[in-house]
């Protein structure tokens, strides 16, 4: 068997988010989210579930630090909860909420667990989506403002920031489709909330350049590999489609200070425009210092003239599939580090990677193979993308923790740690100590 090892200080680490762990929806002076408000609507979630409780983490935040420590992470990325520090998104502070985080990033430090802090991870503050949330361009300017508090306050403790989570996903899930909060369903409305996202981005990484913290700080973006069904000339197109709409669409505004062709003949084409000042670009594309990458699965798509948004469809893979139904593809991982790598010469971190199956607790433990495997081959792929020249700096596992699934709720289990939620009691899965000798090793079998 061929070890592979990592660069030395390739940073091992695992994600989490503000609403799927903490709980204590409305403690200590936080502020109503979004998504308190959107799982609190009946029908919205898999059996009216919602993070009311989640996994008690804003309670058992130490003891979940030490599990990170016995797993021996190298990094932790978490979100904050924006309403926890403003709870009217501006203005009054909170000094409950920031002590949680500070006591949270001291208990990391501690350990030697590098912070990776998330800034909004889809929680926006409900006093902000009632005049408008990212509908409205002031709620850029309030995050810029809630930003800067968050690094005047923590900017020389924790080496590495994101901005936004998945800002597609927020603004398609929250706008146009209506799955996710606040579950509005306008086009146009998804178009506008993803353009002040990303002004909202880009005034934040001003904020910590002229700050003159020592850190670094990107954006995470969900990206998927996309293949053609067959190699058909309007299949290859149907590719390119596909790509510029999932992966590039928040990506080609932050490096080449535009949107996408397609993104413009989606517009055109359902008869929509919104304007914005053209200087908005140069906010936008604020140099980063790294892209940060959720990977889970790949398309597939063939031309289809009958959808007439993108003229297109997805076919179904024929690998096996996680409890998401989400197909298993490693090799769509390798791919999209080398085309992001080639295309824009960033270091890259690989901010979200895991798998969702349906776990049992027997006899006190968790022997979860699939996520093993799952993350084996996937963490292979990793290493070949470093061995062929992309600068792949850190990998982050979905989930340290079985949290809440969003409209899912608790119905899917994406942690290595399992948490009984009648109990609240963590029990480390089989993945944990498959994870603790990758980190220990800085590397795999092949
Ligand atoms: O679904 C697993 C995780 C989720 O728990 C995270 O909060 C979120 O950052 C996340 N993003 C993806 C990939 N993108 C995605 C695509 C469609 C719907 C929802 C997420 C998966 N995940």
């Amino acid at each position: 068997m061929v070890k592979l090892v990592f660069p030395k200080d390739f940073l091992w680490g695992t994600a989490t988010a503000s609403y799927q762990i903490e709980g204590a929806w409305n403690e200590d002076g936080k502020g109503e989210s979004t998504w308190d408000r959107f799982s609190h609507t009946p029908g919205a979630i898999y059996q009216n579930q919602n993070g009311d409780v989640a996994c008690d983490h804003y309670h058992r935040y130490e003891e979940d630090v030490k599990l990170m420590a016995e797993i021996g992470l190298k990094a932790y990325r978490f979100s904050i909860s924006w309403p926890r520090i403003f709870p009217e998104g501006r203005g009054k502070i909170n000094p409950k909420g920031v002590s949680f985080y500070e006591r949270l990033i001291n208990k990391l430090l501690e350990k030697n667990i590098k912070p990776a802090i998330t800034l909004y991870h889809w929680d926006l503050p409900q006093a902000l989506e009632d005049k408008g949330g990212w509908l409205n361009r002031d709620t850029a300017k309030y995050f810029s403002e809630y930003a800067s508090f968050i690094f005047y306050k923590f900017g020389d403790m924790v080496p590495i920031w994101i901005t936004l989570n998945e800002p597609f996903v927020n603004a398609f899930l929250g706008y146009a489709w209506g799955w996710h909060a606040p579950g509005k369903k306008d086009l146009k409305g998804a178009f506008v909330a993803g353009h002040n996202l990303l002004l909202a981005h880009g005034l934040a990484v001003q904020a910590y350049k002229e700050g003159g913290y020592n850190g670094n700080i990107g954006i995470t973006i969900n990206v998927a590999a996309v293949y053609p069904y067959t190699n058909s000339e309007e299949d290859l197109r149907a590719v390119q489609v596909q790509d510029a709409f999932e992966n590039r669409w928040f990506i080609e505004p932050i490096f080449r200070k535009k949107y996408p062709e397609v993104i413009w003949k989606i517009l055109e084409k359902n008869y929509l425009s919104f304007d914005f000042p053209i200087s908005d670009f140069d906010i936008i594309s604020s140099p980063i210092d790294f892209l940060g990458i959720n990977y889970y699965t790949r398309n597939i798509v063939a031309h289809d003239e009958s959808n007439k948004f993108l003229g297109l469809k997805r076919i179904e893979g024929p690998n096996e599939r996680t409890e998401m139904g989400w197909e298993i593809y490693p090799d769509g991982l390798y791919d999209i580090l080398i085309q992001l790598y080639r295309d824009y010469k960033i270091p890259i971190y690989i901010t979200e990677n895991g798998a969702a199956y349906n776990d049992k607790l027997e006899n006190g433990k968790v022997e979860d193979n699939k996520r093993i495997e799952y993350l084996r081959e996937h963490i292979k792929r990793a290493y070949f993308a470093i061995r062929d020249g992309v600068d792949l700096r850190g990998y982050f596992i979905w989930s340290l923790m079985d949290n809440f699934e969003w409209a899912h709720g608790y119905s899917k289990r994406f942690g290595i740690i399992y948490v009984d939620y009648d109990t609240q009691k963590r029990i480390l899965k089989d993945s944990a100590y498959f994870y603790k000798k990758v980190i220990e090793e800085n590397g795999i079998e092949e």
